[in-house]
């Protein structure tokens, strides 16, 4: 497991996207030399609907071969399949539905309009998909995600794990149902801690001074109940990609290595 988080600083908003963009780029065409296939989990979020903008002008899209990546969402609210407030909705628009991206292979959190017959009945079958999902090369319960990119919510939560709520402390399964969520709407599916805890890399991505208390307070090793986005760690690697205003709390010498 990787020790310490490393915290990259980009000037703006437009730059962070940018540079998040490249180095999924490259860590997604690695992944596919190392194991064939990659394997990304995603979040919502304005800073993630920048980055799938990126991406899309991207020269270097190219270079991924987008019809062996795997694509799932580390959270997602649980509501129809059409309505607008469904996390992987923006992705799609501005991401899978045009080419190469339409090539990749996506697995959607289930909707309160699929088969299953409840929340609970809808994480369990996520977690199976999770699972049928494995590399040959994948050593734990659901494939080592090659990148989970996670948003922060200026609470300091992250996927649909909130502080000091039931689902930070879930690790039953690898995917939880989540109710009574603090931010509506109140129902969602999340990978618990133990399901991001199979991820290689886990990327923390923050933009605007609304997220600088949340940085701070992850970064600065707070109790993970109280700041969930303080406990994930990837396997290989955790990084904070972060624009200078949500870098803006951290304490001075805490300039991050990679500052652009
Ligand atoms: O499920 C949700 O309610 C949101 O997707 C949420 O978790 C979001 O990802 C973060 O709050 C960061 O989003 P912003 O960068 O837009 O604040």
């Amino acid at each position: 497991m990787a020790e310490q988080p490393e915290l990259i600083i980009e000037p703006t908003a437009d730059q962070l996207a940018d540079e998040v963009a490249q180095r999924l780029l490259s860590t997604l065409a690695t992944a596919q030399q190392q194991h064939g296939r990659a394997v990304l989990a995603l979040t919502a979020g304005s800073i993630m609907e920048k980055t799938w903008a990126a991406l899309a002008a991207s020269a270097a899209k190219e270079n991924v071969d987008w019809s062996a990546v795997d694509v799932f969402w580390a959270d997602e609210r649980y509501v129809a399949s059409d309505s607008p407030d469904r996390n992987d909705g923006p992705a799609r628009e501005i991401l899978f539905s045009q080419a190469p991206f339409s090539l990749a292979r996506l697995y959607p959190m289930p909707a309160t309009d699929s088969s299953y017959a409840d929340l609970d009945a809808a994480a369990a079958g996520y977690a199976q998909q999770l699972a049928g999902a494995r590399r040959p090369d994948d050593s734990g319960e659901i494939p080592n995600f090659d990148v989970v990119l996670l948003g922060v919510g200026p609470d300091g939560h992250c996927a649909s794990l909130f502080p000091d709520h039931p689902g930070v402390r879930d690790d039953s399964s690898t995917v939880i149902a989540v109710c009574d969520s603090p931010k509506p709407p109140p129902n969602r599916i999340s990978l618990s801690l133990r399901g991001l805890a199979a991820a290689n890399e886990i990327w923390f991505v923050a933009s605007g001074t609304g997220k600088a208390e949340a940085v701070a307070r992850a970064l600065g090793g707070n109790d993970p109940v109280q700041v969930p986005s303080s406990a994930p760690r990837g396997r290989v690697r955790t990084l904070w990609l972060v624009d200078q205003d949500a870098a803006a709390k951290l304490p001075a010498d805490d300039d991050g290595g990679s500052t652009t």
